[in-house]
C-alpha cells in the first residue's frame, strides 16, 4: 500500500509543494519500464466535498465532514462559505489525507468578495447562496474562470427575482445583490453547457420560500450523474426532492438537516491510476471504493474492459489488470464511445485511446470545451504535438493510432490535462509535463501518488 504524503508533516495541500522530477518548471513523466503494479487509496472526492460543504452551511445545526477532498477547489468553498458567515473549523480525522472539518452556520451576510478560482463547483453553487444573504457578493476568479459559461447561473438568479449585475458577457465577474431571501418557484433553464447550473440552484432551493419546481429545455443535459449526486445528498439532509421526468426537478421549501458524512474517495481521480494498469499490461488496486455511489468515475468499471482490460472487486478494493499479449507487451483496443453522462473522464479515456492499436471516436463531450479548458482542443493540440492523430469532432474526439514521441505537454492550467499527460509519458519516453502543480486542483498529491506507483513497480 502506497503512503500519503501527510505523512510528511511539511506537506500542504493548498501550497506549492516541492515536487521531486521538476526541472525548469517541467516535470519528467515517469517512465513504466515495468507493468505498473500496485494498491492505493483516493482522496475524497471534489463533486461529494463541495456539495456537502454548501449543504452543512445551509443546514439547521453544526455537522461534520469526515474524510473530505483538501485540495483548491475544496479550499475555495471554505473561504467562501465562511466569507458569507460559516465557521470552519479542522477536527482530528481518520482519514489519510488531511483533518475532518467541523462546519457551524451561521447567518448569512453578503458584503464579501468571492474567489472562484477555476472551480465550477464555487461558481455555479455559491451565487444562490449568496441570493439567500443580506448584501451583496461580489465573484470572481482566475483569468480561465472568465471564459467559463455563468449566463444561466445569472439570468436563473434574475428569473428568481435576485439583482444581478454582471458586465452583459454572461461570465465572471458578477454582483449578487441578496437581500436575505428568494421567492422560487418555477423556473426553466438552458442547462446544455454543465449540469453544474441545476446543481447549483437545486442545493440552495429548500431554502427558497416557495422551494424550486426546477425544468431544463436545451438540446442535451451532460453529467446527469453529477445531478443525481445532489438529489442524493439533498436526500440524505431530510430535504424533499423529486424528479417526475428527465429534466425537471422538484425541491420542496423546508429545513436542510445537520448530519454527519463520510466522504468517497474521488473515483474520477482514480481514472488516471486504473489507465496505468490499462496501458502498461499492469494491474493497479483502489481501496476504499464504495459498493454503491452516484460518482460517474464508478463507470470506469464498464468502461475500461472495452480497452481490453479486466475489472475485478474484492470487498473494498477494486483491481483493474490491463491485457497483455504472449510476450508481456500491452494491449490497447480502440474504442467507440459516448461519454454524455461523464464528460469529466473524457482526458483519461482519451489518453488510453491515444495509446491503442485500432481507432477510437470519443462523443457527446462538445460541453468540456467549456471545462477549465477546451478540453477537446487541449487534448487534440498536446497529441498532435507528440505524432498523434487526433482529429476534432464537434462534441468529441476522433483518435487513430499512431506512433507518439517524447515532448512538452501544455496542462492550460487544467489538472485532467495534466494528468492525462503522466498517463502518456508512462509509455513514451521523454514526456515533460509543464505545471504538473496545478495538479492541485483536486489531488494535490498526484506527483507523488503517481511517481510512488511508478517506482514500487520497479522495484
Ligand atoms: O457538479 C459537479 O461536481 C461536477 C459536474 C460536472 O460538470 P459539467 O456538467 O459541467 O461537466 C463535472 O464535469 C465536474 O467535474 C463536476
Ligand atoms: C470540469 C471539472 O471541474 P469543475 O468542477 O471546475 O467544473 C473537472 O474537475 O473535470
Amino acid at each position: 500500500m502506497l503512503t500519503s504524503p501527510y505523512s510528511r508533516p511539511e506537506f500542504d495541500p493548498y501550497g506549492s509543494n516541492d515536487v521531486p522530477g521538476v526541472v525548469s518548471g517541467h516535470w519528467k513523466a515517469p517512465q513504466a519500464s515495468q507493468p505498473v503494479t500496485g494498491e492505493l487509496q483516493i482522496p475524497g472526492s471534489k463533486s461529494l466535498t463541495n456539495r456537502e460543504l454548501v449543504l452543512a452551511a445551509l443546514a439547521d445545526g453544526p455537522s461534520t465532514i469526515k474524510r473530505p477532498l483538501h485540495s483548491r477547489d475544496s479550499r475555495l468553498m471554505i473561504e467562501a462559505l465562511r466569507s458569507l458567515g460559516a465557521e470552519i473549523v479542522e477536527v482530528p480525522g481518520e482519514g489519510a489525507f488531511g483533518p475532518d472539518w467541523k462546519i457551524t452556520p451561521g447567518e448569512l451576510i453578503g458584503s464579501t468578495t468571492i474567489d472562484c478560482g477555476l472551480a465550477g463547483t464555487v461558481m455555479r453553487f455559491i451565487p444562490p447562496v449568496a441570493s439567500l444573504a443580506l448584501g451583496p457578493t461580489t465573484f470572481d476568479g482566475d483569468e480561465g474562470a472568465r471564459r467559463r459559461p455563468m449566463a444561466t447561473t445569472i439570468s436563473s438568479l434574475r428569473a428568481l427575482g435576485v439583482d444581478v449585475a454582471d458586465e452583459g458577457r454572461g461570465s465572471l465577474p458578477f454582483t449578487v445583490h441578496g437581500t436575505g431571501n428568494v421567492a422560487g418557484g418555477a423556473l426553466t433553464i438552458d442547462a446544455s453547457s454543465s449540469s453544474q447550473f441545476v446543481s447549483g440552484l437545486l442545493l440552495s432551493a429548500a431554502r427558497f420560500e416557495n422551494g424550486l419546481d426546477l425544468t431544463h429545455s436545451g438540446e442535451r443535459l451532460p453529467s446527469l450523474p453529477h445531478i443525481e449526486m445532489t438529489i442524493e445528498v439533498l436526500r440524505a439532509r431530510g430535504v424533499k426532492v423529486e424528479s417526475p421526468e428527465v429534466g425537471r426537478w422538484i425541491v420542496k421549501p423546508g429545513h436542510i438537516s445537520a448530519v454527519n458524512v463520510q466522504i468517497e474517495p474521488d473515483l474520477s481521480n482514480a481514472a488516471p491510476f486504473l489507465a496505468a494498469a490499462v496501458v502498461t499490461g499492469g494491474s493497479v488496486t483502489i481501496s476504499g471504493w464504495p459498493i454503491e455511489t452516484t460518482q460517474v468515475g464508478n463507470d470506469l468499471l464498464e468502461i475500461l474492459p472495452l480497452f481490453g482490460a479486466t475489472v475485478s472487486r474484492d470487498g473494498d478494493k477494486v483491481t483493474v489488470t490491463g491485457k497483455s499479449d504472449e510476450a508481456g507487451n500491452p494491449v490497447v483496443h480502440g474504442i467507440t464511445l459516448d461519454l454524455t453522462t461523464g464528460g469529466e473522464l473524457a482526458p483519461a479515456i482519451v489518453a488510453i485511446a491515444a495509446l491503442a492499436t485500432t481507432p477510437s471516436t470519443i462523443t457527446g463531450i462538445g460541453h468540456i470545451r467549456h471545462h477549465e479548458t477546451d478540453r477537446l482542443a487541449a487534448l487534440a493540440n498536446e497529441l498532435n504535438k507528440l505524432g498523434g492523430k487526433v482529429t476534432e469532432l464537434e462534441d468529441g474526439l476522433q483518435i487513430e493510432p499512431a506512433e507518439l514521441h517524447g515532448g512538452v505537454w501544455l496542462s492550460y492550467e487544467d489538472h485532467r490535462m495534466a494528468t492525462s499527460g503522466a498517463i502518456i509519458g508512462l509509455v513514451v519516453p521523454g514526456v515533460e509535463i509543464e505545471n504538473i502543480g496545478t495538479t492541485s486542483k483536486t489531488l494535490p498529491e498526484f506527483p507523488e501518488l503517481w511517481s510512488s506507483l511508478v517506482e514500487s513497480s520497479h522495484s
